[in-house]
């Protein structure tokens, strides 16, 4: 299965997501601005894969530092505040920065900076491991939801071993579904306007034989009322405290559809996507990007100029249309404020704060 990310060398190579599925080329980061840029671009995408991507833009712009004391420190801090903005929504990409800013924390400013930017790359492929690993927990646990053999799944944008490190989440239950003979076919949502889900999830499940049905966003709602899918699996790039949900645009609609047909929605994440701070779906900040995602097509501007056009990246799942979430530490169910507190305190989680 290809990779997204790969530490090797010092250098940090990324798929260049863009070009799938047509082309499979790797961008060679050698310093942080490159990383940064590739995630604004969405060259390297979905939040587990944009918070491990930062946090081996922060070792790279380390490196660069370990020149002189006086610029270390300072820069560091600088280096991460840059990583910081090049996407709002992803608590991933905050969690890894915290987390990488938390292990120089503990090395006073007069420590050697080759010894702590050694911590941070050790670090950094701490977080990269232990996502694979989350992941592969993540897809046992929701594979269990599945009990019978005929089941056709709907998922929307990619959630996939592009969007982590590796695996995937909602894909990666697929996945494991699939191997367990659970599941027979996947409905892919193309996923207006960047088609993640018919460049990248159809794409993923097609180099696996995965039976692929690849449907326009419109399509869902008949593709439901027809009895085509007996469930739904989306990825979430932030969970708020009452298990409020941001994802990708169009999974709100999906939700309110689903809830209509009676379909089970599920919503499959690690709990580095919860944010603690954040008690409920109103306080996510929603990414809204460029209107020529929207007015053109393949390249082709297909919409007239001089319109007004609203391009949010991202919507929220209010919490009542949300089955389960299904995690590394088992599946969370309704009242979903009390699960995640429960989560929170029987794992000892250090939840973002
Ligand atoms: C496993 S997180 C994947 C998540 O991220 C995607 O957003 P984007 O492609 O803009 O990075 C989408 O919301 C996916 O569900």
């Amino acid at each position: 299965m290809l990779q997204s990310i790969i530490w090797s060398d010092g250098v940090l190579q990324l798929l260049n997501q863009t070009l799938l599925p047509a082309k499979i080329e790797y961008i060679s980061c050698r310093d942080w601005q490159t990383v940064a840029e590739a995630i604004r671009r969405l060259e390297v995408r979905g939040a587990p894969a944009i918070g491990a991507a930062a946090a081996f833009g922060l070792v790279l712009g380390a490196r660069e530092l370990i020149t002189t004391n006086e610029k270390f420190w300072p820069g560091i801090t600088e280096i991460a505040a840059a990583l910081r903005k090049t996407r709002p929504t992803a608590v991933n990409l905050f969690w890894a920065i915290d987390r990488m800013l938390s292990v120089a924390s503990r090395y006073d400013q007069g420590t050697d900076p080759a010894i702590v930017v050694a911590a941070l790359e050790d670090e950094a492929q701490a977080i990269a491991a232990e996502d694979k690993e989350v992941n592969k927990k993540i897809s046992l646990y929701g594979a269990q939801l599945f009990t019978r053999g005929e089941y056709a799944v709907l998922t929307h944008c990619n959630a996939g071993a592009l969007a982590t490190v590796a695996f995937g989440t909602a894909l990666g239950v697929i996945r494991q579904a699939w191997a367990e003979g659970k599941i027979r076919r996947v409905f892919v949502d193309e996923t207006r306007p960047l088609l993640q889900g018919a460049r990248l999830t159809a794409w993923e499940l097609a180099q696996e034989n995965i039976p692929v049905t690849l449907i326009t966003d419109n399509m869902a709602g008949w593709v439901m009322k027809n009895g085509m899918v007996q469930a739904v699996l989306v990825g979430a790039d932030r969970i708020a405290r009452n298990g409020d949900v941001a994802n990708k645009i169009g999974t709100y609609s999906v939700a309110v559809l689903a809830k209509e047909h009676g379909i089970p929605f599920f919503v499959a994440a690690p709990v580095s996507t919860f944010d603690f701070t954040i008690a409920s779906g109103a306080d996510i900040p929603i990414e809204e990007r460029s209107a020529d995602e929207v007015s053109s097509f393949g390249g082709i501007r297909v919409a007239p100029e001089g319109i007004d056009i609203y391009n949010p990246a991202f919507d929220v799942t209010p919490n009542q249309y949300i089955t389960a979430i299904i995690t590394e530490y088992g599946v969370l169910r309704p009242p979903y404020d009390r699960a995640i507190a429960n989560l929170a305190n029987n794992e000892k989680i250090n939840l973002r704060r």
